[in-house]
């Protein structure tokens, strides 16, 4: 993955608990509060009152042991029975009221977690974000694991926050009022004086803690992503026998992420002394504040006794009020894995936000069509308007009015590699229209794959002019790239996975079994007998059990499936025999697709009526061809 390239650059951005914090956390209570009748919501009312009442309670449970003392003194039989009935209702309540508690903290990190990844989800999957994200942008890494691991830890610290934080105001409020009725204006004052310093003191210690938190998650992840890759690549790795030095690897990136941990572990040391140091302390404040009148000689005129049933009752509420704070100071080690988690989840959001609205200025997702004017075109020559087909998975890809008969008009277009400074391809004019084979050809390197990257608007065109006619999709525009894509699920879901969800009812009718069974079996009739039907779940990794081959005759029965106006196809048949590309072509003509074919086989020329031929050094050359063959046979 890019991210661990750009390390050292990563290194020199440190997080901290400051304004950009704020305005991050802001950010996702803003998702995760969606408005006053989300469920979230209405969960964090009714845990209000619920941790409400259960303070209630505990302080009727706390002061029993006094009523015990009194009716045990007094030999108070009846008492005792009606005080131990009112007990045990107490504590059943008491403890139904915390399980109730831990309950509705629990619901609300699943609530929140749903809302939280499926708005992440949102951004990540609209458009080609997640493309971007995971190719083009460096400055995030990881997004994986902030989608699944982040959002889910940043939600769980959170929801065990919640009912301690919830309820503080108003136990603070209470005590406080108590603190100032026995002890006056001293307590509450060296109080609130005693609690901004601990704040003070577990901010400065907490800042290390949250930049060390984000750079141990970032390790984590590249940890995790290299085991993925040796996941999905352990066939390739095994041929090599790429044990040993995969090994190694594995290790160095667990050392970088264990050496992590361990300074995060130190730094935390020091924050564990700072909490408990204000704990400790916290439980001698009262006795210090009561002392402060005792020496200055206010209560001189007190007896001993007096004396000493004023200490008490001062000890009990300044320590009620202490307690109150020190819990929230306590929290403060769970506030810096919020502010790590907040940080990388936040940066993820500003990242996607920013792509998107660099890839789609207007506003997402437009319903109707609006053909553009002048006014409409971007820097690199797109028209910013949107026209959607009914089928949403097609939707993110801008068509322009245009002849109908044309899929791109391509004008004076130079394209580079991201990163690159050389053009591949300069000033480039053609025409891609129905009935016109073309065939990309050019060194390693050269561009070809690019140009299909710029026409699908995945790169930026550096300079010129494209324009897209024909919308994507089944009777549009198809690629099928290099490495086929396969997703996950049943064989229909491999044939037609992007219009499964969209029409089901359609997919599900005898007719399209028919063609998928036809387009699938005509090439692949083991295939159907393996996966034990069209709609059987397979656990498989489809990657892992289909050859290359089988990879690409999959990508064509997806293709016949679909019957596009126009297929581009990215070197689609390389690992299939002559005789089946001839057999896979020939269909596609019969179904009377207009091919646009990228390939180094001098074997591909036959089928097709032009040739654009990039010669590398930014220059390229169009020419006709003589083939066609099989043009005539499909007419
Ligand atoms: N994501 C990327 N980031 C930066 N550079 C890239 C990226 N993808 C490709 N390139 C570079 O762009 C150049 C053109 O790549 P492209 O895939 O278009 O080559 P190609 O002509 O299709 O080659 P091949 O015949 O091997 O498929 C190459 O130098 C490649 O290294």
């Amino acid at each position: 993955m890019h991210g661990y390239h750009y390390c050292d650059l990563k290194k020199k951005i440190t997080f901290k608990l400051d304004w950009k914090f704020v305005e991050r956390f802001c950010g996702i209570l803003k998702v995760l509060f969606p408005s006053c009748t989300s469920q979230s919501a209405l969960l964090f009312g009714t845990l209000l009152v619920v941790t409400l009442t259960e303070q209630l309670i505990i302080y009727q449970v706390g002061v029993l042991p006094s009523r015990f003392y009194n009716v045990l003194a007094d030999q108070d039989y009846s008492g005792f029975r009606s005080l131990v009935a009112k007990a045990m209702v107490l504590i059943i309540i008491n403890s139904t009221l915390k399980s109730l508690d831990q309950f509705i903290c629990n619901l609300m990190y699943v609530s929140w977690r749903k809302t939280l990844t499926e708005s992440l989800h949102a951004a990540y999957f609209q458009g080609r974000v997640y493309y971007t994200v995971n190719v083009l942008r460096e400055e995030v890494d990881n997004p994986d694991q902030r989608i699944s691991q982040d959002a889910e830890r940043l939600c769980k610290q959170m929801s065990t926050m919640a009912s301690r934080l919830i309820v503080s105001p108003f136990t603070l409020a209470y005590y406080t009022y108590h603190c100032f009725y026995s002890t006056g204006w001293i307590g509450p004052v060296s109080i609130f004086g005693y609690f901004v310093i601990g704040t003070f003191a577990n901010k400065i210690l907490m800042g290390p803690i949250v930049s060390t938190l984000f750079e141990q998650e970032k390790l984590e992840g590249d940890f995790r992503f290299k085991h993925m890759q040796i996941r999905v690549n352990a066939e390739s790795a095994a041929f090599y026998r790429a044990g040993k030095v995969e090994h190694m690897r594995t290790n160095r990136r667990l050392q970088a992420l264990l050496q992590i941990q361990k300074s995060l572990v130190k730094k935390e040391l020091w924050l564990y002394i700072g909490v408990n140091t204000f704990d400790y302390l916290g439980g001698f404040l009262s006795y210090i504040i009561i002392a402060i009148p005792i020496f200055t000689g206010v209560y001189d005129r007190l007896t001993p006794g007096e004396l000493s049933a004023l200490i008490s009752k001062n000890a009990f509420v300044c320590i009620y009020l202490i307690n109150g704070f020190t819990q929230l100071i306590d929290l403060s080690t769970t506030l810096s894995d919020v502010a790590g988690y907040t940080h990388r989840i936040g940066e993820l959001r500003e990242v996607m936000d920013d792509i998107l609205h660099e890839q789609y200025p207007e506003p997402w997702p437009a319903q109707h069509s609006d053909f553009g004017n002048d006014d409409q075109k971007n820097r690199n020559g797109y028209f910013k308007c949107f026209v959607f087909s009914l089928n949403s998975s097609f939707s993110d890809f801008n068509v322009h009015a245009g002849p109908v008969d044309t899929a791109f008009i391509v004008d004076q277009l130079s394209y580079k590699s991201p990163y690159a400074d050389e053009l591949l391809v300069e000033d480039l004019s053609l025409t891609i229209s129905q009935g016109v084979h073309l065939l990309v050809v050019g060194n390693t390197g050269t561009g070809k794959t690019s140009l299909l990257r710029v026409l699908n608007r995945l790169w930026e065109a550096h300079s010129g002019f494209v324009q897209m006619t024909t919308c994507f999709g089944p009777r549009g525009t198809l690629f099928l790239p290099q490495k086929p894509y396969l997703t996950d699920g049943t064989l229909r879901e491999q044939v037609a996975f992007q219009i499964k969800t969209i029409i089901l009812q359609v997919l599900t009718c005898a007719v399209d079994d028919e063609r998928i069974v036809h387009d699938t079996c005509v090439f692949q009739s083991s295939l159907l007998r393996r996966t034990g039907g069209l709609d059987e779940e397979v656990d498989w990794n489809w990657y892992d059990v289909l050859s290359p081959g089988e990879m690409q005759r999959l990508s064509f029965a997806r293709l016949f499936y679909l019957q596009p106006k126009y297929a581009f196809l990215d070197e689609a048949t390389s690992a299939l025999t002559e005789e089946a590309e001839a057999q896979l072509y020939r269909t596609c003509k019969q179904l009377g697709m207009t091919l646009i074919s990228l390939g180094h086989r001098s074997s591909l020329e036959k089928y097709h009526d032009v040739q654009l031929r990039l010669c590398g050094g930014a220059c390229w050359e169009i020419t006709k061809l003589r083939g066609g063959s099989l043009k005539d046979e499909a007419s």
